[in-house]
């Protein structure tokens, strides 16, 4: 093909349809809107608009039973017809065509033209390890619990408390918003002051990922407000705002820290098998793309759970080193407590962010002996030691309590 393309690979699930006609139908109707009807000299002026069925793979098993046959459809869309932004690439993809029966966008593969436009993480799984002087052991986030109608001084102690186990980052929760009680440039001081008292007893330095809110127009001027008051991370919920605004958000040179982004709302689009976007994709690449340097996403062990197969896809995908741009840090979440933590280790390697908060704050001799289970058992899973022969060794009193409470997988 002498044009260059981004490439769309949808599933497409009917008990009936002609595949072949139905990816036709998009490869044209997304495009030019029309083609066979077209005179000759206007076909050879839209040619290189026109989209292109690389491929169609249909799966329709002998005795399927309704609702089973499906088809992957690969569908190859010129450049020329959208600017270099997500929302235009998007909507052109799968803008009404997500309204359309059942289908769902599984992946999208960019030209190098297209990526050009996209500075990507601006510090990635190397800039971060390089913030916090580590080089290569797992991460540890702490997620802030219970803020809502809490003052400074309190949220200031939960984040002692937190920075007193050893974590790396400190995350607020995605719910906590502009408020009186503890307005952004306050809670930063506040949280940094803490950090501060927490590192001369700890000697660990630290991120803070402060949620990033407000109306999108003033999202990047609150970010320097922020950063003004010493903020050294942001927390921001993508899904929420659009990708295009995590891409400005990042790509600014003034906002200068990593950019967490939490994967609120992702559940309404990835894990239907019929609708939506794929989670590798929604919460993989296009994050990536659009600049964020840590990405959350539910865990195949906790509470709210992704299959293990799609985690380690959205993993590959914030690492893929075909993309080039920097790699993201996957941090796999919810429910997680110390016990997780070979399996965590296991599945992801060293290059993940262990993040927890009931797991931390639910710690049944409190939160900093949360966080400090957290890095014993980091600790003994890299040095190949089981968690409960590692609990029973003197100092590793946290861990033990955190086992007794929760126990371990393995
Ligand atoms: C669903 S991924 C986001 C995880 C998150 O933000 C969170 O608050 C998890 O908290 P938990 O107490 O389950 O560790």
């Amino acid at each position: 093909m002498s044009h260059s393309v981004c490439i769309a690979t949808y599933r497409c699930h009917d008990d009936k349809a002609d595949f072949n006609k139905k990816a036709q139908g998009i490869a044209v109707g997304l495009t030019v809107g029309s083609w066979t009807d077209l005179p000759e000299a206007r076909k050879a002026e839209m040619e290189k608009h026109l989209g292109r069925v690389l491929s169609v793979t249909v799966y329709e098993p002998e005795n399927a039973a309704p609702g089973e046959r499906y088809a992957d459809l690969v569908i190859a869309y010129p450049d020329v017809n959208f600017s270099r932004d997500l929302p235009a690439l998007l909507v052109t993809v799968f803008g009404k065509l997500s309204m359309d029966g059942r289908i769902k966008l599984l992946d999208l593969d960019f030209s190098p033209a297209f990526v050009s436009a996209f500075p990507g993480p601006k510090f990635g799984i190397t800039g971060v390890r390089e913030l916090l002087g580590i080089e290569q052991r797992p991460l540890l986030m702490s997620i802030f619990k219970s803020v809502i109608g809490h003052d400074l001084p309190n949220l200031r102690e939960q984040f002692y408390r937190q920075a007193l186990g050893g974590v790396d980052l400190i995350k607020d929760d995605e719910i906590l918003f502009e408020n009186p009680l503890t307005p952004l440039e306050k809670r930063v001081e506040a949280c940094m002051e803490a950090a501060e008292q927490a590192q001369a007893e700890t000697g660990q330095k630290l991120l803070y990922a402060v949620n990033l809110t407000g109306s999108t127009s003033k999202l990047a001027a609150n970010a320097k407000l922020a950063i003004a008051a010493g903020a050294n991370a942001l927390l921001f919920n993508v899904l929420a705002y659009g990708y295009d605004v995590l891409h400005e958000l990042s790509s600014d040179p003034e906002i200068s820290v990593p950019i967490a982004a939490h994967p609120a709302l992702a559940g309404a689009f990835y894990p239907s098998p019929h609708y939506g976007i794929a989670a590798p994709l929604l919460l993989g690449k296009l994050m990536r793309l659009a600049g964020a340097d840590l990405v959350l996403f539910p865990s195949p062990y906790g509470s709210v759970v992704m299959p293990k197969e799609e985690n380690l896809a959205v993993q590959a995908a914030l690492i893929d080193p075909a993309l080039p741009v920097k790699a993201s840090f996957p941090v796999p979440s919810a429910g997680i407590h110390p016990g997780l933590v070979p399996l965590i280790l296991r599945d992801f390697g060293q290059d993940v962010v262990v993040n927890a908060g009931g797991g931390i704050h639910g710690h049944p001799l409190g939160t900093a002996a949360g966080g400090q289970a957290f890095r014993q058992a980091i600790t003994a899973t890299l040095s190949g030691i089981s968690l409960p022969e590692a609990a029973s060794q003197p100092g590793n009193e946290a861990l033990q309590a955190a086992i007794n409470s929760w126990g371990y997988k393995e």
